[in-house]
């Protein structure tokens, strides 16, 4: 599996944690992120990522600010994003199961480390269950592409 990984000022030290964290669970991943703690805006890093995934050069998307909401915001406004911000393991699974999420949006001011690495763990290795997800999931394709 194929990573991208962005995040703000906000996200900076939670990405590296991350960046490493997923090297080791041997998923490639590329971090566009900013590259310091110096102040910056979320849309700058969070669109591009969004965007690389939508384009199918990456599968999933992993993006950290500091609540994760400017970038879920930011990721949910590229057509074929369904990012979901997560800061608990068991709305990491279902995101999963039910939305097919193909970005994470993680609060780096909200959760600590430990959590975030389990909540990414769980949404890597979640699988899309289809059925009756798959009909909603097409639903919102439909009103985006119309
Ligand atoms: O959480 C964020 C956006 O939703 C950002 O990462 C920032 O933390 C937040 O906007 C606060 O910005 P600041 O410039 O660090 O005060």
């Amino acid at each position: 599996m194929k990573v991208v990984l962005a995040s703000d000022h906000g996200g900076f030290e939670l990405a590296k944690e991350i960046e490493a964290f997923l090297g080791e669970l041997g998923v490639e991943v590329n971090n566009i992120g900013c590259d310091s703690k110096e102040s910056c805006d979320y849309s700058d890093y969070g669109i591009p990522a969004a965007e690389k995934v939508a384009a199918g050069e990456y599968d999933r998307g992993i993006v950290i600010c500091g609540t994760g909401i400017g970038m879920s915001i930011s990721a949910n406004k590229v057509k074929g994003i369904r990012c979901a911000l997560t800061h608990d393991v068991y709305t990491a699974r279902v995101t999963r199961e039910h939305n097919d999420s193909n970005v994470l949006a993680l609060g780096a001011r909200v959760i600590g480390v430990d959590l975030a690495k389990e909540i990414v763990k769980t949404w890597i290795g979640g699988e899309f269950e289809g059925g009756r997800h798959e009909r909603r999931i097409n639903k919102i394709h439909d009103y985006e592409t119309k």
